[in-house]
Formats: C-alpha cells, structure tokens, sequence
C-alpha cells in the first residue's frame, strides 16, 4: 500500500449549515482510515449571503462573474480555509503531509438540464493560502460529458461497505436526499437522488417555528400527517422517473402544505420525504438487505420511524457500520481527491449517466 496518503476533504451542503472539514488516509482504493472530523457552522449572516447568492444564481442562463456571487465565494473561500486549519491543528498534521485538499464548494445552482452546475470555492486562492494541492470542481466534466454531476459520493460508499453482505443501500439525508445501492457483482453501483431530505423541513421550521431544523424530530412527533396533501405530493411524476436522476435543492416548494398548521406541516413535510424514499427503493434492481442512513436526517428520530414503516426495512444509522455519519461527505471529496489525482473514475453511468467512467476534478497544484 505505498501510495496511501492523507488527504484533506471539505463539503458545504445544501443545507447551508456550516462546513464539514475531515482528514482521511487513502489510497483512492480500498484503504480508507478516518483520522480527524470538525464542522464549522456558518453564522446566520454566512447563511443569508449563502442563501441570497443560490438565490440570484437559479435566475442566470449559465454561470457568470456577479459582484454578490464572488463576494459570496470568498466567504465559502475563506471559512473553508479555516476549517482546514482547525482540523489540521486538532490532528498535529502539518500543512506539507497533506498530499491533497478535496474542496466540494458551496453548490449555488445545479442545472444539469442547462448543461450546467456550479459550485462556489475559490480553489487557486485556498492552495495558495494552504501551501496544499487543491481539487475542485468535482461535477463538471461529467455535467459536460453529459451525466447529472451528481451524486458523486457512491464511490466513497462502495469502498465504507467493502466488507459488508450486498445489496446494501446508503442513504444520505442533506438538504437533498441520495441513495446508493451497492449490488453483489463487481461493478454493480446504482445512485440517484431521492428528493428532498431535510431541505423542505427546515425551511418550514425556519418560517413557522423560527428555528433552522426540527431538532431530533420532536416538532414532527406532535403533529398529524394530511393524507390529501400528502398525496399530492407524491403525485408527482418525478419520483418515477428512473435514474439517472439529481435535484437542486430548489426543486421542490411549500406550496402544497402551506394551508397546514406549523405541526402538520412539519408531519407532512417529514412524511414526504421518508415516502420519498420508499419510492426510490422501488427503482432500484433488487431490495437492500439494508438500508444505511447517513447525513444529518439520521438524527430526525420521526423521521427514522417513518422511513422504517414506508420501506419496511429498518434503517440503521451509518454508525452501525462503525462511520461517523456527519463526516461521511467530506470523507467522500477527500477521497475523491485522490481519486482524481490518480486519474481514476469518481462518476459511472449506473450513477450520474455518464456516458462512460469518468474522472473528474480541477487541479490547483501548492506553489
Ligand atoms: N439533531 C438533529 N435533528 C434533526 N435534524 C437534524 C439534526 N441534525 C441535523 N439535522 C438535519 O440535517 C441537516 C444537515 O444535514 P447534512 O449536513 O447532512 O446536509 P448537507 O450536507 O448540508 O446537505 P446535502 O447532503 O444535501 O448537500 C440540517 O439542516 C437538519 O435539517
Ligand atoms: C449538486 C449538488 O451539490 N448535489 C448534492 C446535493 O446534496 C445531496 C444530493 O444533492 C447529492 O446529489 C449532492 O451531494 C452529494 C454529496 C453527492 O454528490 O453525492
């Protein structure tokens, strides 16, 4: 295993929550040793910047320079930049045994369908400022290849479940909600995402009970589901839609629950996506003997109640597996990194439908 290096990965989801920032020793294969986690979370200042910039973002026709989208990245730019610092001192790792930094960026708008997505991070400036090899721009050549660009994680997933009985299924709950199903042949990678996860819960949470999620699903477990909204819902073609599939995290509103009182929104809403998923479970080529839960709706205990009654499987957080499950994504980019150094593929066409396996990333080599 000489080529076993530690690399550094950063994600900034969808949710906006803060940056997630986790050192790996990796071979980009199958050796893969967590060393060091830290999240960082954004104030609420950073969020409303995060959050205007997506917003202004969705309305362009194709990504360009715009004063509030730039100042916007140097924001992502520099948190992240602090972020590696903090985890590096907390894991007495010294900037030049670092072989490489995987930095996701913050996703301002994801349009696949425009032949676009774009991901904020200013990956020149954070090598600069490291002294460390930087990847970035990790979607793009397979949006221009003609995949989704997302998700990219099942990689990582398929190397976390090296050892385990198949088929198994990974299920990430973000902002947005990606499943990954791992079958008993080689090469057998199946991923799409679900729908939305916790996005449409928070931002209920945020305008009816001034909270920015419904911490451990407490709110949830008070209210009632409304079957006809809830219906309504599901009625919605996409969920049938075969993958390859990904969203952005404005895909979906509130406008079917808006008449709903705070609680039986948030009942709904958390109903929605568990439906959501059992919906996705029937897409795919057999049932997981397991369904593998990680991203912070793992911690949404109605949430879990309610994925486990629609799927009839018992989801297990990533735990279970013995992976940190709020470190799993950064985890991924770092991984990826190395990937993408090595000139190995990060999407496949059971994944993103790129047309072939594909490599991807931009480099951005330490002076
Ligand atoms: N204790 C908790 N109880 C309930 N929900 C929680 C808890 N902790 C986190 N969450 C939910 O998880 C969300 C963050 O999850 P995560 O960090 O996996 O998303 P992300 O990485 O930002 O999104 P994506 O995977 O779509 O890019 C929060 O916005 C919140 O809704
Ligand atoms: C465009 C984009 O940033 N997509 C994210 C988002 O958050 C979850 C889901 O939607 C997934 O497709 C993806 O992230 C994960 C990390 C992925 O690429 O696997």
């Amino acid at each position: 295993m000489s080529d076993v290096v530690l690399a550094v990965g950063l994600m900034s989801g969808t949710s906006l929550d803060g940056v997630d920032a986790a050192l790996i020793e990796t071979d980009g294969e199958a050796h893969v040793r967590p060393l060091a986690f830290r999240g960082e979370p954004y104030s609420e200042a950073a969020r409303a910047t995060l959050r205007a910039a997506t917003e202004l973002a969705l309305a362009f026709d194709s990504p360009r320079p715009n004063p509030e989208i730039l100042a916007a990245e140097d924001l992502v730019t520099r948190s992240h930049i602090l972020a590696v610092r903090k985890l590096l001192v907390d894991a007495q790792i010294s900037p030049a045994d670092v072989a490489v930094i995987g930095f996701h960026g913050q996703t301002i708008a994801h349009r696949p369908d425009r032949g676009w997505t774009w991901q904020i991070g200013d990956g020149p400036a954070m090598a600069a400022a490291l002294g460390i090899s930087v990847v970035n721009d990790l979607r793009s050549a397979d949006v221009a290849a003609g995949g989704q660009g997302a998700p990219l994680l099942p990689v990582y997933h398929r190397a976390l479940a090296a050892g385990e009985a198949k088929p198994l299924a990974i299920l990430n709950l973000g902002g947005v909600g990606n499943i990954t199903w791992i079958g008993e042949a080689e090469g057998d990678l199946i991923a799409f995402d679900t729908g939305p996860a916790n996005g449409l819960i928070d931002d209920w949470m945020e305008r009816h009970a001034g909270r920015p999620y419904d911490e451990n699903g407490a709110f949830a477990a008070t209210g009632r589901v409304d079957e006809a909204v809830l219906k309504g819902m599901l009625a919605n073609p996409w969920f049938d839609q075969p993958p390859p599939k990904s969203l952005d995290r404005s895909d979906f509103a509130l406008d079917a629950v808006a008449g709903l009182s705070p609680a039986d929104g948030a009942t709904t809403l958390t109903a929605f996506t568990a439906l959501t998923v059992e919906r996705g479970l029937r897409l795919l080529p057999s049932a997981p003997k397991r369904l593998i839960v990680a991203g912070g709706g793992r911690h949404n205990a109605t949430l879990m109640a309610m994925l486990g009654e629609a799927c009839g499987l018992r989801p297990e957080p990533i735990e279970a597996l013995g992976w940190n499950g709020d470190a799993t994504e950064a985890e991924g980019f770092a991984y990826m990194a190395v990937r993408s150094l090595k000139g190995r593929p990060i999407s496949f066409p059971g994944t993103t439908g790129a047309p072939e396996a594909l490599a991807g990333g931009v480099l951005h080599k330490a002076a």
